[in-house]
């Protein structure tokens, strides 16, 4: 009613809603039961009251107060059926909307994460979600059966008495089309309240993920400026949001009134003129017009949350619409073991409006073979490997994997066959085994032990107090950063991925881990095309190739061994020189 669902919000609540036809249809059938018994039981007072003033029998006066009395048992039991329905539709299906939008979230690319923090996506994905579901579960039912319900009450007022259907029928559509159009009022301050709700949130969560940081740098003092400017502005379109809102309201309850005003004025002026209506039916009229304003009146009440639903449900459709800038058209699946990489004079930016990070770069690794990946900071190499990950794309030239575009292959299974190790590790509350295996049920204790073993972390593994059951808490907060990077490397291996990328994977464990380890990323990187990023040249110092960028660019690229042996090469001069003119 005072949500104008466009076309997109129209499709999206539709799909939803479809899957569950069955249960909605008998909801239906519930809504119409209950609204014929509001409408039928009032009847039984008219009788009452018009066979009293006739001086009929007690015993029939007492039989029709008891049908009454039985008509409102059932009417009970009937809405108390219908929120059980209502309850149980709702939850399915705001839980399928949650699932879609984390599935969506997840698989979004950098550059909508880049936009937008994790704590505005909490908000988003549950906060908004959460104000659908109230509308599912008390509003729509309530919005269904109130316009129904006045429907159906001025269809009897109009054959109890035409003047009155009149007079009921233009207060009706008067007061829908003035709650319609208040409706629309406070819509656009919502929608700017709840972005600055989700902004909060998002900074909240960015500050106190980084508080160690912010107390070491002592930033708590901007840190708190920085809150209480989001939270005056917040504030600030708050009252705005709620000025607009209480104009609504109140424009509302006066109508209400006047409604009510102008149905007892008419029926008293009637009554003066043609005194054709009984005190039975005079009572009747305005007992329905009591019955007709009570969903006037939750209308008026809840016109805020309804604002608040349209509001979430735009912000819901943009999110599962947004198509993101990485290409999912793609449906060849990457057959072959062994795999070739080429980059094709690729250029990328993140974003239109910021600087070229790789320019026009060009080079081809065989398949199975190892790459040293050097440059400076900034210079691009881990965007080198997004790209190759496809969390991006580049905007010009193209990334071949055996000869093919990558954009050619399915999307999921072409990130399945890359294996990442990153600098920054993801942990989560869970087992040791759970952080290892991802969650994923099939894969045995006895493989994971197995994969540690070959990696000769079996040290590492007897210091776990509970071995597998070990707890990990959030972010691996109980874990030193070079553990964190052990469990990444057990990760990966297992996953047993053919193209591997070591992105600074070693930065965090300590020289006597990082040789224990060199033997078993030795064995890993067997048969399997690596790109090992490195600062310390010692990293990659025995792969096949290496690779230089400098400010996005191809510096050069050729046999490790040949750039070592020819002078002239950057390369060289970095072994000469110790590496410091790269990372200077
Ligand atoms: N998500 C992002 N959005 C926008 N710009 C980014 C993003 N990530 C990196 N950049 C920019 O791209 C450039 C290259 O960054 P990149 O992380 O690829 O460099 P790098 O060579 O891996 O650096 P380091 O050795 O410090 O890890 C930098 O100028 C950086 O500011």
């Amino acid at each position: 009613m005072f949500i104008r669902l466009d076309r997109a919000q129209f499709k999206f609540m539709y799909g939803y809603l479809y899957t569950h036809r069955a249960q909605l249809l008998l909801l239906l059938l519930f809504i119409f039961g209950n609204i014929a018994l509001q409408i039928y039981s009032p009847l039984y007072i008219q009788r009452f009251l018009d066979s009293a003033q006739a001086g009929k029998a007690a015993a029939e006066l007492l039989t029709i107060a008891l049908f009454f009395l039985g008509l409102t048992v059932i009417r009970q039991l009937v809405t108390i059926v219908m929120q059980f329905i209502t309850s149980d539709v709702t939850w399915k299906i705001t839980n399928k909307v949650r699932l879609d939008l984390m599935r969506q979230c997840l698989n979004y690319d950098l550059s909508f994460h880049s936009r937008h923090t994790p704590g505005e996506m909490v908000e988003r994905i549950d906060g908004d979600v959460g104000k659908l579901n109230n509308f599912l579960s008390a509003f729509a039912l309530k919005m269904i059966s109130n316009n129904l319900l006045i429907v159906c009450i001025v269809v009897v007022i109009f054959y109890i008495n035409l003047y009155m259907g009149f007079v009921v029928l233009a207060l009706s559509i008067t007061g829908l089309v003035v709650l319609t159009r208040m409706g629309k009022f406070g819509s656009k301050t919502i929608r700017n309240y709840m972005a600055d709700s989700a902004d909060t949130v998002g900074f909240i969560d960015e500050r106190i993920a980084g508080r160690e940081d912010i107390r070491a740098f002592k930033a708590e003092t901007y840190t708190l400026h920085s809150y209480y400017a989001k939270l005056k502005s917040l504030y600030r379109t708050r009252k705005q949001t709620g000025f607009r809102i209480g104009i609504v309201i109140n424009t509302g309850e006066v109508m209400l009134a006047l409604v009510l005003a102008v149905t007892l004025l008419s029926m008293g002026l009637l009554h003066l003129h043609n005194k054709a209506m009984s005190i039975g039916t005079i009572f009747l009229i305005y007992y329905y017009i009591t019955i007709l304003l009570i969903p006037l009146k939750s209308m008026v009440a809840e016109i805020s949350d309804l604002q608040y639903v349209h509001a979430a449900l735009l912000r819901m459709n943009e999110l599962l619409d947004y198509t993101g800038k990485v290409d999912t058209s793609g449906r060849a699946h990457l057959m072959d073991p062994a795999i070739s990489i080429q980059f094709d004079h690729v250029s990328f930016r993140y974003d239109d409006d910021q600087h070229q990070v790789l320019r026009n770069v060009s080079f081809q690794i065989p398949a199975n073979k190892t790459v040293g990946l050097l440059g400076k900071t900034g210079s691009g190499k881990s965007t080198l490997a997004r790209l190759l990950f496809r969390m991006c794309d580049p905007q010009e030239g193209a990334i071949r994997i055996n000869g093919t575009d990558s954009r050619e292959y399915a999307l999921d299974s072409f990130r399945a066959s890359i294996g990442i190790v990153s600098q920054s590790i993801e942990l989560f509350a869970g087992s040791l085994r759970d952080n290892i295996t991802m969650y994923k049920d099939h894969i045995t204790d006895e493989q994971i032990v197995q994969i540690i073993d070959r990696l000769g972390l079996c040290d590492w593994f007897r210091s776990m107090a509970d071995g597998l059951d070990t707890r990990i808490e959030r972010d691996g907060s109980n874990l030193s950063g070079g553990e964190a990077q052990l469990i990444a490397f057990t990760r990966v291996f297992l996953c047993n991925p053919r193209i591997l990328i070591l992105d600074e994977a070693t930065s965090r464990i300590d020289p006597i881990t990082e040789r224990r380890i060199e033997k078993a990323i030795a064995v890993l990187m067997k048969n399997r095309t690596c790109i090992i990023i490195a600062h310390r040249l010692s990293t990659v110092r025995n792969t096949d190739y290496t690779l230089v960028l400098q400010e996005g660019s191809v510096l050069e690229f050729d046999e490790t061994g040949c750039l070592a042996h020819n002078p002239s090469s950057a390369y060289s001069r970095m072994i000469r020189e110790g590496g410091s003119e790269l990372y200077a």
